[in-house]
């Protein structure tokens, strides 16, 4: 089984000299990767030692860039700092609601129909 990091712990690291970050709830140290990363030294160093995974999918890396994230794996985050989705999603209730306002305007109309006939 792969190692469990607790997220103080990757804090600890937060440094140029000592740069781990986690994306996508697995940790990577990119310490050494800093100095050829084509986007730069700082944008790392900015995010040192936390979770960069909104900033690492914001600049759209390319599927080479995430591939290249296998070469400085050092473990998984610790289940206990994974925040946890929410069960239902937005886009879930979204779905339900346009659903139910779908079925309920056709039962209106089905029955405006039978009514005139
Ligand atoms: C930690 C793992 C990371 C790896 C392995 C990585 C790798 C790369 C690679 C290979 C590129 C060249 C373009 C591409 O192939 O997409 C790139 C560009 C870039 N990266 Fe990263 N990156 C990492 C993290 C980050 C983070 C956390 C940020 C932002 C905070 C960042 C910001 C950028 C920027 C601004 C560019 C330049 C984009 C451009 O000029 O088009 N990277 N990175």
């Amino acid at each position: 089984m792969s190692k469990e990091i607790r997220l103080a712990t990757v804090n600890e690291h937060n440094k140029a000299t000592d740069l781990w970050v986690v994306i996508n709830n697995k940790v990577y140290d990119v310490t050494k990767f800093r100095l050829e990363h084509p986007g730069g030294e700082d944008s790392l160093v900015d995010v040192a030692g936390r979770d960069a995974t909104k900033d690492f999918i914001d600049v759209g890396h390319s599927s080479e860039a995430r591939e290249m994230l296998k070469k400085y794996y050092i473990g998984e985050l610790a289940a206990a700092d994974i925040k946890q989705k929410s069960p239902i999603s937005c886009r879930q209730v979204a779905l339900a609601l346009g659903a139910a306002f779908i079925g309920i305007t056709l039962v209106y109309v089905i029955r405006r129909g039978v009514a005139r006939n």
